[in-house]
């Protein structure tokens, strides 16, 4: 979990969870780490050695929460937030300030620390199509180098499907989140597909839910700062640099719907439609798997 950037833009940047990838005495500094399930969710000891230190967080009321399940455009969301809160056309002093604080983080809606729920802040959720998430994460793990190894592409499908991912399941990670919806009003879901479809409509719906008033100029300077390829020649918000990463692959890899297409078998489609029909058959939250 990131504060105040996951986008790493401002002043106040951490990490939550967070902790050095020395661990141990290990003399690498990172180092691939097994998944274990803990309290029922597959994770590894990179995100939970600090747990005490997440649960206790202590949120203030005007915190900004970035969720998603890993490779949902997380990054993107948080950018946008990140501008859109600092944001007015040139620096302003607010951009130094530690309020409102962006946290981001990829923790199943039942491990949020508690602090959140109780300063009501707002939480922005972003889900994606879960073929291009299995993909995206596929080639995450391989330069990742604090998350397990992913071994070959089809025994990593099987395991997505089977939720033995860090973070678990996508499928009770994204319908967990949207039931919270119906006792929680301050949680709003951007789409990753909406996004890339229309930006700037994106952008107007997160100024309405966040209480920000910006005015067109400065939504359209925004609109066009985030597309794939400013972000991706922008070292603040492509992570591929840090040294947790090999550098063979990007972190801000495509950025593209329907990437699956390239991966998935007509076999592994057909075995991802059923499956996905049947864990999503009692949530009302839809999705479009074809694209
Ligand atoms: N501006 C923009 N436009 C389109 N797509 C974008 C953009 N920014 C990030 N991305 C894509 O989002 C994917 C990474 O998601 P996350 O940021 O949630 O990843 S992470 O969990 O924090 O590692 C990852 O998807 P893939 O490219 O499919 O791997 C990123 O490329």
């Amino acid at each position: 979990m990131d504060a105040r950037g996951g986008a790493n833009m401002a002043a106040g940047a951490c990490s939550f969870p967070a902790r050095s990838g020395n661990r141990k005495g290990s003399v690498k500094p990172f180092f691939r780490d097994e998944l274990f399930e803990f309290k029922g969710i597959w994770m590894n000891h990179y995100f939970t050695d600090n747990w005490d230190n997440v649960q206790s967080f202590q949120a203030k009321p005007d915190d900004i929460v970035i969720s998603s399940f890993p490779r949902s455009g997380s990054t993107w969301t948080s950018y946008i937030t990140d501008l859109l809160c600092a944001y007015t056309g040139v620096q302003h002093a607010n951009f130094l300030l530690n309020s409102p604080r962006l946290v981001k983080t990829h923790l199943p809606v039942q491990f949020m620390p508690k602090s959140f729920w109780e300063k009501n802040c707002k939480i922005v959720y972003v889900a994606r199509n879960p073929k291009d998430v299995v993909v995206s994460y596929y080639h995450l793990e391989q330069t990742l180098l604090l998350h397990p190894e992913p071994g070959d592409w089809s025994s990593y499908f099987q395991r997505f499907l089977q939720g033995k991912m860090v973070y678990g399941s996508w499928f009770d990670h994204v319908t967990n989140w949207w039931k919270k919806k119906e006792t929680y009003s301050n949680l709003h879901f951007v789409f990753y597909e909406d996004l890339v479809k229309d930006t700037k409509r994106e952008i107007d719906r997160l100024c309405s839910f966040l209480d920000l008033f910006r005015s067109s100029e400065e939504k359209d300077r925004i609109a066009a700062k985030v597309q794939f390829d400013q972000m991706k020649t922008n070292p603040s918000v492509n992570f591929t640099t840090v040294s947790a990463f090999d550098s063979t692959h990007d972190f801000l890899r495509k950025g593209k719907v329907g990437n699956w297409k390239n991966y998935f078998t007509v076999a592994q489609n057909e075995e991802f439609d059923k499956d996905f029909e049947k864990k999503m058959k009692n949530t009302t939250l839809e999705f479009c798997t074809a694209l």
